[in-house]
């Protein structure tokens, strides 16, 4: 039973692993990123609710993102395992992702903090051109990742959950990094 956190700061690469790892696991990989993307193309309630937070780089009201990782973790294919990736994405999310896994008896997760300098996010991200991947949005995404988010590898590390890996290496090093990582 293999249940991972994503943490790092945009453009690490998070999404990537989290795909290639999930397949590997044959669990669901859950991001809220793309599960927002995929709200606003739809224009549901949710979409039209997050759409501006995002495509300014800002983080959404914790209460969207906290009801759809609710309503995701309570899905069925959930229960092999998961990977989590782009949540939680600061403090009062992480409290409230340990009391949810706790009410649905989801225990033992890990973290895998994924580490990148900023020159190398900043290369990677200005070559991605997804909408939010202008120069200044990413500025902004980079600046809300030093204040709101990388405090919770402090918060990881205290839990004794955290686990490090160097996200700037090659795709297929960082695939092998992981594998040996949650396979010790
Ligand atoms: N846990 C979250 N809390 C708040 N906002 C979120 C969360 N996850 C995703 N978002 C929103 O979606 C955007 C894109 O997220 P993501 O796809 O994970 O991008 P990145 O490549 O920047 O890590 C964020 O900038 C934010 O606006």
């Amino acid at each position: 039973m293999t249940r991972l956190i994503f943490l790092g700061p945009p453009g690490a690469g998070k999404g990537t692993q989290a795909i290639t790892l999930a397949e590997f696991l044959r669990i669901p990989h859950i991001s809220t990123g793309d599960i927002l993307r995929q709200a606003i193309k739809d224009q549901t309630p949710l979409g039209v609710k997050a759409q501006s937070y995002m495509d300014g780089g800002e983080l959404v009201p914790d209460q969207l993102v906290q009801d759809l990782v609710e309503e995701r973790l309570n899905q069925p294919d959930t229960k092999t395992g998961w990977i989590l990736d782009g949540f939680p994405r600061k403090v009062t999310q992480a409290a409230f992702l340990a009391e949810l896994l706790q009410k649905i008896g989801q225990g033992g997760e890990r973290v895998v903090n994924l580490d990148a300098p900023d020159d190398v996010v900043i290369t990677r991200l200005l070559g991605r051109g997804r909408k939010d991947d202008n120069e200044e949005v990413i500025r902004r995404r980079l600046e809300v990742y030093r204040e709101e988010t990388a405090p919770l590898i402090d918060y990881y590390r205290d839990r004794q959950k955290l686990l490090t890996v160097n996200g700037n290496q090659s795709q297929a090093e960082v695939t092998d990094s992981l594998k040996n990582l949650i396979a010790a």
